[in-house]
């Protein structure tokens, strides 16, 4: 039996912040447990989130200054939660903020060097978990299945639902995940309009109509006709949907309405052409699990072909963070961290860099 104690970092496409999750892993007989010990979040500044959030504009130079300089902010905020907690950390395990995604021109970018980090928490560090994959021929993207496939076996689907939503289930033994569409990122884009961060609970969204030509529009989306394996991110949300909102003339709370009911009615046409028994257990995380209206949404159009769990806050919040965790574990005894049945890659791959401070 061992035991792995583990700092997971996460920055999601949200940009809420940095998640940090001081986690505990035991594998027994090829099994893991796993505990959240401590939970940390750092809200972005403003400038900090338009910073990074313009990241894919930036010039080839500013791009390296700020991979460099958000290393040693992710180093400062690992140290300043490591000290006030006092918490023994074998390690860290960072995914970084991604910047570029283009896994069909053979690239991706987490910022956050993870030399740089390694210096300033004066921790080992594994980072970097998506380039090796898109390397050997892979989309790079979704890592966190391998995570529900160790840590969540008990249920038949897991979604997050964070500034896009993913899924992952066994299919005849094969782990299969890809990314279903949208979830939070038109959400924000809208409140943000309205001068809010979110709608809280979907409160706002509940008393909205539905538009229907809107709804149409966004169901023909080509990106819902692609088979898995497939992932997509800001780049398809600026290109495709923000030109849909921008022209729509509905309020802004029929659009919020609209968005939810676009998003869990493909959630479902994807669960149930997956679900081989009813009901299923599905497993939902991600800050959408915090929307009720979504929540109500999505249990009322999936019916009786899965029940929709929503476990604690802790873990709606930190998954990620638990799940990059673990991959840095699996990277460091040299286990299996990404699989091909998810990415599509030539092969799955063990992936991930690894850095030791320097003493200087
Ligand atoms: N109480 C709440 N009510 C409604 N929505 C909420 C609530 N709390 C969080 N959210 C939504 O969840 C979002 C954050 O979700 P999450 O942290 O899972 O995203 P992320 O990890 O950045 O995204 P991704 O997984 O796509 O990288 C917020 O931006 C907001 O839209
Ligand atoms: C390239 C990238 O950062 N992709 C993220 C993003 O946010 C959600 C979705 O798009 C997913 O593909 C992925 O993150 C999660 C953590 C994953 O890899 O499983």
């Amino acid at each position: 039996m061992s035991t792995y104690k583990v700092l997971g970092l996460m920055s999601g496409t949200s940009l809420d912040g940095l998640d940090m999750a001081y986690c505990h892993f035991i594998e027994e007989n090829g099994r893991w447990k796993f505990s959240i010990e401590r939970i940390k979040e750092v809200s972005y500044t403003n400038e900090m989130r338009e910073y990074l959030k313009n990241a894919i504009f930036l010039s080839e130079e500013d791009h390296a200054q700020l991979h460099k300089d958000y290393g040693i902010w992710l180093g400062e905020q690992s140290k300043h939660f490591i000290d006030e907690e006092n918490l023994e950390v074998d390690f860290i395990s960072s995914h970084g903020h991604t910047s570029h995604h283009r896994p069909e021109d053979g690239f991706t970018f987490q910022l956050g060097d993870g030399q740089l980090l390694a210096n300033t928490s004066k921790k080992q560090v594994v980072c970097d978990f998506r380039t090796k994959d898109v390397t050997l021929g892979g989309q790079g993207a979704p890592l966190v299945p391998i995570g529900d496939k160790l840590l969540f076996r008990e249920y038949d689907f897991c979604l997050n639902l964070g500034g896009i939503s993913n899924i992952s289930f066994d299919d005849t033994g094969v782990r299969i995940a890809y990314d279903i569409g949208l979830a939070n990122m038109p959400l924000n884009y809208i409140t943000q309009r309205m001068g809010l961060d979110y709608d809280e609970n979907g409160n706002r969204a509940r008393t909205g109509t539905l538009d229907h030509d809107l709804l149409q529009k966004l169901n023909s989306l080509a990106y819902y006709k692609l088979p898995y394996p497939k992932s997509t991110g800001y780049e398809w949300f600026t290109g495709e949907i923000v030109p849909l909102i921008q022209a729509s003339k509905a309020t802004n709370i029929d659009l919020l309405h609209t968005f939810i009911h676009h998003n869990c009615e493909q959630i479902a046409n994807e669960v149930k052409k997956y679900a081989v028994k009813t009901p299923n257990k599905l497993l939902t995380t991600g800050g959408g699990a915090l929307n009720q209206f979504f929540m109500d949404t999505l249990q009322e159009k999936l019916g009786s072909t899965a029940t929709v769990s929503t476990p604690s806050k802790t873990l709606i919040a930190y998954k990620e963070a638990l799940v990059f965790a673990l991959m840095g574990v699996l990277r460091l005894k040299g286990e299996t961290n990404v699989l091909r049945s998810v990415t599509g890659a030539r092969e799955d791959s063990s992936s991930g860099e690894i850095f030791y401070p320097t003493t200087d």
